[in-house]
Parts: structure tokens; sequence; C-alpha cells
């Protein structure tokens, strides 16, 4: 990756499940948005060239104003997103121009600097990684009558998160590609893999929790006030 690796971060959601009247990105953990941490654990990788937030077109200035707030400007761009988080990912992707791009939820706030490193040393030595953890309870296919219809092998099974690293002309065209078929993935992963690409699972922590709903937030103060005080 001669041009080096850029990130996307996505932070253009509503937020929904977790039932704030404020986005869950812009929430506040100690004293300090959700998205600002985030984004100053890749600020913090020398290898990471360019840095994209991606975030809702209304809150494009404010963000704008935290970034400066949190002496980011130089190393943040933020642009606007799209309705669903493929869209929003996709106006990342277009707006780098490095080899290598990682992707990730703004409201993963605690990935680390190592394990980030560890995706791209996966992308970089095949053709996409993402952090992922195995599954801790059984998993179970139910239809729509509430009624199991399959229990997978659970040694199988893995919680997929974020970053996921790729080189970003491969991204672009799985990107391009189910654009132009209307398919709408939940992942970065699930749009490389329609294209046959190989993505390797690279074992994270179950801390690098997504906020997603109510009960992550008490989490995420509580891990982060354990941090502060170890
Ligand atoms: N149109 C969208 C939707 C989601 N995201 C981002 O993708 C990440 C993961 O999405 P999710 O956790 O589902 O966030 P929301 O869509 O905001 O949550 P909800 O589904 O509860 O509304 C988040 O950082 C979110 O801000 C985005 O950038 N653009
Ligand atoms: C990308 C992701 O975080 C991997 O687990 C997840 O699929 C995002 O899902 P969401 O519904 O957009 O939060």
């Amino acid at each position: 990756m001669d041009k080096g690796w850029g990130v996307v971060i996505v932070a253009a959601g509503r937020g929904t499940r977790m039932g704030t009247t404020e986005s869950k990105q812009f929430l506040l953990l100690q004293d300090k948005p959700v998205f600002i941490h985030t984004l100053e654990v890749f600020a913090a990788l020398d290898e990471i060239r360019e840095m994209i937030l991606v975030t809702g077109v209304a809150d494009v200035e404010r963000c704008l104003e935290w970034v400066k707030e949190y002496q980011l400007e130089t190393r943040v761009r933020v642009i606007p997103g799209g309705k669903e988080r493929q869209h929003s990912v996709h106006e990342g992707l277009r707006a780098l121009s490095t080899d290598g791009v990682l992707v990730h939820d703004g409201v993963r706030p605690f990935v680390t600097r190592e394990q980030i490193r560890e995706c791209m040393a996966a992308a970089e030595s095949g053709e996409g990684a993402v952090l992922a953890v195995p599954v801790k309870d059984t998993i179970k296919q139910v239809n729509a009558e509430g009624i199991v219809t399959a229990t997978p092998d659970r040694s199988s099974l893995w919680s997929i998160q974020t970053p996921q690293a790729f080189r970003l002309s491969s991204l672009l065209e799985a990107y391009e590609s189910a654009e132009r078929d209307g398919f709408l993935g939940t992942d970065d992963a699930m749009l490389a893999e329609r294209q046959g690409m190989s993505v390797k699972v690279v074992e994270g922590s179950y801390t690098n929790i997504k906020l997603t709903t109510p009960e992550d937030l008490q989490y995420a103060a509580f891990w982060l006030e354990g941090e502060k005080n170890r």
C-alpha cells in the first residue's frame, strides 16, 4: 500500500435504537462526543494518511466545529452521508486517494490501535480483513412464527465488528457493483464477499462494542471509568 491507508468513519445515522433525541454518535462520554473518541484512536496512527468523517448533512457544520475544538482539523475531512450506512460508506470511499481503506463505525469508540494495525496487516497479506469475536451465546435461526428452524454450529459463528480493511480500488468496485444491482448489505465485507473476495477474520475483543441501545451507553461509561482508574 504505497499510498498508505485511509479510514472512513461513518457517523451519519439517526441512532433510532438508542432512543435519544441527540443522535448517539454525538452523545457525550466523559464530556467528549462519542465520535471524537473514535476519531482520536485513528488519528494517533501514523499509518493513517487520510481520515474521512461521514455525517448527516445537517450535522456537517457542528462536526467541523467539534473536529476543530479537538485539534483534529488537519487530520479529518467531514462530508455528508446518505440514507443507509452503505450509502455513507460509499461517499467516504469516493473521497479517499489512498491504496488501503479501513471502514469503521463512528459509534465503536473502544477499538484499539493494536487491533487496527492487526486488521491492516491481515488485509495487506490477503484481500480483506474484519475484526470479530467468537459468539458466546448459542445462535438459532427462527422463522416468522418464532419457531426455531436451525441451530448453526456455534464454533463456526463470529460476531463481526469494524474496522473492515481492504484495498480501496477493490472495495470501491464492490460498492459500485452493489449499487448497480440494488444490493444492500449490513457490512462492507458482504459486498466484497459477493465479488468473490476472500475476507479474513481478525480476532478482536468483546470491548469493541457498537453503541446501539441504552445498555451500551451504561457499559461505555463504566468501561471508560475503569480505564481512567487503571
Ligand atoms: N445512513 C447511515 C446509517 C448509519 N451510519 C453509521 O453506521 C454506523 C453503524 O450503524 P448503526 O449502529 O445502525 O447506527 P444507526 O443507523 O444510527 O442506528 P439505528 O439503526 O439504531 O438508527 C453508525 O456509526 C452510524 O452512524 C451512517 O453513517 N449512515
Ligand atoms: C458494520 C457492523 O458494525 C458490523 O457488525 C454492523 O453490521 C452495522 O450494523 P448497523 O445496523 O448498521 O449498526
